[in-house]
């Protein structure tokens, strides 16, 4: 079956043909309506926890969908907040738009952010590992953090130094100078959280969703770096028909919360 991606031919509006959860009705990502939204004591009563080690953070790779870095889960943990049990942190990726008056996936009534960074963590309590974990209710928990245009993060510059060599599909790295995924965080922790799915194919409806509220800032050049990144091989021809098979976007427009609940922690 031809790949699933973000252009007219294979995108979101085509996922459901071959991923028919992906028309479910947990589905991520959602538009946060703030007037909706349940403050809930018992989230303020456990305030959420991580513990990240810097040096666990091993490869990144062009996935074709964006770029990745994959971390040794040993050693990270994120209790607290919604979550039963502890997660353990497996990948960070970004999404991002053609312009950055869009690219968020989650948008806050109606707004939508340049970007979002997610750290995607599985259920360690209960799971073997983070793709047996993505086929249960309670497998995944995702952090999300809305992106805006403003000052160089200094952090995400160390993915942005290592995407020219992974500029094609399937090119990948060692990421030599440690990245601290806690680094990439707001100072402030109020949160947004949701049960939702993964926003990219097979839609798993796996993901309790926690959305930090505090934008952080990265700059239009790291934007513009992300979508330096191609779609396609090296040395094949460019298949989708983005303009020379450029990722200059990879977000999922929202879906209908429904009936799900919509809680917040801290203003
Ligand atoms: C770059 C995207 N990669 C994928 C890789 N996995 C999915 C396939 O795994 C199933 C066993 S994942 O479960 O790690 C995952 S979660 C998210 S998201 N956008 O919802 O945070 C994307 C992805
Ligand atoms: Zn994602």
């Amino acid at each position: 079956a031809a790949e699933w991606g973000y252009t007219k031919r294979n995108g979101p509006f085509t996922w459901a043909k071959n991923y028919p959860t992906a028309a479910g009705i947990r589905q991520s990502p959602v538009d946060i309506d703030t007037a909706l939204a349940t403050s809930d004591s018992s989230l303020e009563s456990k305030p959420l926890r991580w513990k990240y080690v810097p040096q666990n953070t091993r490869t990144i790779v062009n996935s074709g969908h964006g770029w990745r870095v994959d971390v040794d889960s040993e050693g990270s943990e994120l209790v607290g907040g919604p979550l039963e049990g502890t997660y353990k942190l497996q990948q960070f990726h970004c999404h991002w738009g053609s312009s950055s008056d869009k690219g968020s996936e989650h948008t806050v009534d109606g707004q939508s952010y340049a970007a979002e960074l997610h750290l995607v963590h599985w259920n360690s309590s209960k799971y073997a590992d983070c793709g047996e974990a993505a086929d249960y209710p309670d497998g995944l928990t995702v952090l999300g953090v809305l992106l805006k245009v403003g000052a160089k993060n200094p952090e995400l510059q160390k993915v942005i130094d290592l995407i020219p060599s992974i500029s094609h599909r399937g090119e990948k790295t060692e990421v030599k100078e440690a990245i601290d995924p806690a680094k990439m965080l707001p100072k402030t922790l109020s949160y947004w959280t949701y049960l939702g799915s993964l926003t990219v194919p097979p839609c798993n409806e796996s993901v309790t969703w926690i959305l930090f509220k505090e934008p952080v800032e990265v700059s239009e050049e790291q934007l513009a770096a992300f979508r330096s990144l191609r779609c396609y091989k090296r040395g094949e021809e460019c298949p989708c028909d983005e303009v020379d098979g450029l990722l200059i976007s990879n977000y999922r427009p929202t879906l209908p919360l429904g009936t799900r609940e919509l809680r917040e922690c801290g203003s």
